[in-house]
């Protein structure tokens, strides 16, 4: 058989791991809990591993520390190789039990751009690439929905794709947290099958699992069982059930090993954790003489031809012609690519496709774009109707500097929610590309900030040029450009504001603060309380409201110098405000310079940008 250059010695990693102690806090309990109580293991390249164990014994927290994901409290030898590669190269993929897929892109779509993200192009062509997709896909049988976007995917084509995606780079190591939930029992064994002979070809592939049928148990080298946090039993599926027979529990006939073992280990039949966890450090079931049989069968099942085969009434030795067959049809598939592979693309270049990404994400979902610059139209002529010629008229000058910051305040709300609720819902599809090195936390958000400034800035000049003509704001183009530019940083800054809230607290807690602090934010501009009536203490806190600088810089581009008068109707004996100067000076902005507040402005969007990066990148390690 042909075996592929995973086989490579270099490539081979092997998992060695002792005395792993992992000790979590547990609020309002003065001791710490102990989740993994010093074990120990070895999990073999070529082999699949399956982490068994009932609920809450500690498979979860085994797999997070071995793939790194999780670091804090852990104490203890873990030693698989270098984590990267020569050429920056994970070492290995983490494929997590939920599929994060983004609904919009089709199946090639994906796959295109994880290969683009992770493999150079300079070392690899386009046509070549898509040649690899094309071979992953055949080989994980989704070359019929190649076509069909990720969100009409069935569970068990969404798994595959998961896992086509993290073979695009070939890692030596991949990590499954429960790859099988949601799916049917075919479904399931099809998948472990599938992992089985990715297994065989050098890589070593290590998986949690909830109850496996005999079929799926059988398709495992190794069998890691927690219970309690202690590891009672490390082996061969053949050993099973002669290891529990030595530890006095004997298997009944026709009864499933596995479901035995965990019923073993659930304490079904009284207590031995502390028992089977010594009698688990043997390294005498690990090796199985039933392995031998099943490798040498398949040297004489896989000389039959498929007639002979097919007369074959012995299960066993289907399954196994099967699973080689596979295997072959595997290796000689993605053989050639492990060769090719030799670096992985710059973070400029990844930043321009995380850019087209997020571009063609923004164009096919027409509820982000279509839907929100129509009723960001409407919105601009319902309120611009509503506040009628308030821009000339010198009896509506105070409504007129109401609506100059109502307009702020509904860009800044309507820019501001969204981004509360972006991330919680993107953050498990950045968790799994950040960790599995497709690209930088850093990268991911420079092109968030690219391709959402535009998007919004659009969303604020429709609005705003509406509102602004439907209101008879003064006609010249300066007093324009300047008034377009308050409202486009006013959603920048909400942007920021929004994620930064997003990723600090949950979307329930987050639309509850936002709104609070838009109304703090409102009330210290300093036009529903007048800076000159605000006591001196709370016109140092009015510096932290962006809304403040946006008033202060809006109305002076709307009334400053040179402005002719206002016009005063002819039904009015007298009004007030015909003079631009007069409203200055009332709102107390007469020697207020418009370049200054806008600095100002741009100082708290960046605030506002660099601590949503750094909230960000504390929720993606915390998660
Ligand atoms: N960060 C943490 N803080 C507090 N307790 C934790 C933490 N992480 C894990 N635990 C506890 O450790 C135990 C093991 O959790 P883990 O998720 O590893 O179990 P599991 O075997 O994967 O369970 P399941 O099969 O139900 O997913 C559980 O009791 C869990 O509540």
């Amino acid at each position: 058989m042909d075996m592929s250059s995973s086989e490579d010695s270099s490539s081979r990693i092997d998992i060695n791991f002792e005395n792993i102690v992992y000790t979590v806090s547990v609020p309002k309990q003065k001791e710490k809990k102990d989740v993994l109580k010093g074990v120990s293991g070895r999990f073999k390249s070529g082999e699949l591993t399956a982490i068994l164990g009932p609920s809450g014994a500690g498979k979860s927290s085994l797999l997070n520390i071995l793939t790194g994901f999780t670091t804090h409290g852990v104490k203890g030898v873990l030693d698989m190789g270098e984590k990267s590669s020569s050429n920056g190269q994970k070492m290995c993929s983490y494929i997590l039990q939920e599929d994060n897929l983004y609904p919009f892109f089709t199946v090639n779509e994906t796959m295109v751009i994880a290969a683009n993200l992770k493999i150079s192009s300079r070392c690899m062509s386009q046509k070549e690439k898509q040649s690899l997709i094309d071979n992953i896909l055949d080989t994980l049988h989704l070359t019929d929905a190649k076509e069909t976007r990720c969100r009409n995917l069935s569970g068990g084509q969404k798994k595959r794709l998961s896992i086509a995606l993290e073979l695009i780079d070939d890692p030596p190591i991949l990590f499954l947290d429960e790859p099988t939930t949601g799916l049917d029992s075919s479904c399931s064994t099809y998948t472990i099958r599938l992992l089985h002979n990715l297994a065989r070809e050098g890589r070593t592939i290590v998986c949690t699992i909830h109850q496996p049928s005999a079929t799926i148990y059988e398709l495992f080298d190794l069998v890691y069982v927690l219970a309690e946090g202690h590891c009672i039993y490390q082996g061969s599926v053949q050993n099973t059930v002669p290891y529990l027979a030595q530890q006095g529990f004997q298997c009944p006939q026709f009864h499933n090993p596995a479901d035995y073992l965990l019923e073993v280990a659930n304490g079904e039949y009284g207590n031995f954790t502390y028992q089977l966890a010594k009698a688990a450090m043997s390294e005498q079931w690990r090796t199985s003489t039933n392995t031998v049989y099943i490798r040498d069968e398949y040297e004489l099942s896989s000389d039959k031809n498929d007639d002979e085969i097919s007369n074959d009434t012995d299960e066993k030795r289907i399954s196994v012609y099967t699973k080689t067959s596979e295997s072959e049809n595997l290796s000689g598939k993605l053989s050639f690519k492990s060769s090719i592979i030799k670096t992985t693309p710059s973070e400029l270049t990844r930043l321009w496709i995380l850019i087209s990404r997020c571009n063609v994400l923004l164009f096919r979902d027409w509820t982000v774009t279509h839907l929100k610059l129509l009723l960001h139209f409407i919105s601009g002529i319902i309120i611009g109707l509503y506040f009628g010629d308030a821009g000339v008229n010198a009896n509506k000058s105070i409504s007129n500097v109401g609506f100059l910051i109502i307009n702020a305040v509904y860009l800044w709300y309507t820019t501001m929610m969204p981004g509360v609720l972006r991330f919680p819902a993107e953050i498990s599809i950045l968790k799994k590309e950040v960790f599995n090195n497709w690209y930088k936390l850093r990268t991911y958000y420079i092109a968030t900030l690219i391709t959402s400034t535009p998007i919004h800035t659009l969303f604020a000049l429709v609005y705003a040029t509406v509102v602004y003509f439907i209101t008879e704001q003064p006609p010249e183009p300066s007093r324009y450009l300047k008034v377009m530019l308050v409202y486009v940083l006013v959603v920048i800054a909400a942007d920021g504001f929004g994620i930064l809230l997003g990723t600090l607290v949950n979307p329930v807690n987050g639309t509850f603060f936002g709104a609070i602090s838009s109304c703090f934010m409102i009330v210290f501009c300093g036009f529903l309380v007048l800076f000159k009536h605000m006591p001196v203490i709370m016109q140092y806190v009015s510096d932290f409201s962006l809304h403040k600088y946006c008033l202060v810089a809006l109305t002076v581009a709307t009334y400053e110098h040179g402005r002719p008068d206002l016009i005063c109707p002819e039904d009015s004996l007298y009004c007030h405000y015909s003079k631009s100067s007069i409203i200055m000076k009332e709102l107390g902005v007469e020697t207020e310079s418009y370049s200054m507040n806008i600095i100002k402005m741009f100082a708290q969007l960046l605030v506002f940008k660099s601590l949503a990066f750094i909230t960000l990148r504390r929720r993606l390690i915390k998660s």
